[in-house]
């Protein structure tokens, strides 16, 4: 039974024929910029940029570090699209619409997802600044039913059941990893697992040394649900982590995050994280089956 409150296929292929009514070529790749991290899109060229607002069916930003804006534009040669800013769930939105753009991207071809975000770090080895590929994730809202996924099925999109396994790419992330060693970043890279929380607060010293015990090195607010729709209609993922403050495990440590602070270190290490990001993409192959999907 379809709910009104969950995703249309129908809606995804409106906004989807929307956008491709005014971009020149359909992108391949998509990037989503977490906090502070939208300085990536202003390195692509022949852009083409939307407001939020504008693009019929999409959720708007309401975050400071997130503008609200798709950008169309080449990066490296390839035909990408990039979140500047994307959608959380302490904003009040439901998991289907904090994905939409994940759909409608599939729709319009992308192949390739990269998502980006800030995340705090439980792992003693981090510091702030650092990088950290997401290996895996623990979709802690996920686990309680708050899942991208609940609610009628569209097999169009992927089966009911997809296994998440091998939900972040291997080989990009070895790529990843490689790039990172080439342009001499072997000390602030790392490749770990990314803890998704509902927010907007920051945990609590309790709560972090939970989070620490359950295997997570990374906590951020966002990224899993992305990740899982993606991986549920066939796209690679790949996911970085900046991490932006270590979270207090102890009362004695003292725990000056707040969102301004997290922005600052992203303005600071944008760079770093662009360059990556951009070689990345230079990387990328298309598998056979996806060129002849692109012919
Ligand atoms: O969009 P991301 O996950 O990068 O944003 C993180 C989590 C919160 O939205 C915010 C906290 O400062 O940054
Ligand atoms: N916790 C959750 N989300 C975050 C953090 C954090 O410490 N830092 C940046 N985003």
């Amino acid at each position: 039974m379809q709910n009104k409150d969950d995703f249309r296929y129908e809606d995804c292929e409106e906004t989807a024929r929307w956008l491709l009514d005014r971009v020149q070529s359909p992108p391949v790749i998509a990037i989503i910029c977490g906090s502070g991290l939208g300085l990536l899109a202003d390195t692509l060229t022949d852009i083409k940029t939307f407001d939020y607002v504008q693009i019929p069916h999409f959720p708007t930003s309401t975050v400071a570090g997130h503008s609200g804006q798709l950008v169309f534009g080449i990066l490296q040669g390839k035909s990408c699209v990039v979140m500047k800013g994307r959608f959380h769930v302490y904003e009040g939105y439901p998991l289907w619409k904090v994905t939409l753009p994940i759909r409608v991207f599939k729709l319009l071809g992308v192949k390739v997802l990269m998502v980006t975000n800030a995340a705090g770090s439980l792992c003693e080895t981090y510091s702030t600044g650092d990088l950290m590929i997401i290996r895996d994730h623990i979709n802690m809202p996920g686990l309680a039913a708050l899942n991208p996924l609940r609610g009628p099925n569209d097999e169009r999109f992927g089966p009911r059941f997809p296994s998440l396994w091998d939900t972040y790419d291997k080989d990009l992330r070895s790529t990843a990893l490689e790039i990172a060693r080439r342009l001499g970043h072997t000390d602030l890279i790392h490749e770990g697992v990314y803890c998704m929380v509902g927010g907007p607060n920051f945990e609590s010293v309790a709560e972090a040394r939970f989070l620490q015990r359950l295997g997570a090195d990374a906590v951020g607010m966002s990224t899993a649900p992305e990740a899982v729709v993606a991986k549920h209609c066939g796209m690679r993922v790949f996911g970085l982590s900046l991490i932006t403050n270590r979270v207090a495990q102890a009362y004695e440590m003292v725990d000056s995050v707040d969102h301004t602070s997290v922005l600052e270190v992203g303005k600071q290490r944008s760079n770093v994280l662009q360059e990556l990001v951009t070689e990345l993409v230079k990387s990328i192959n298309f598998k056979e089956e996806d060129k002849q999907e692109l012919a």
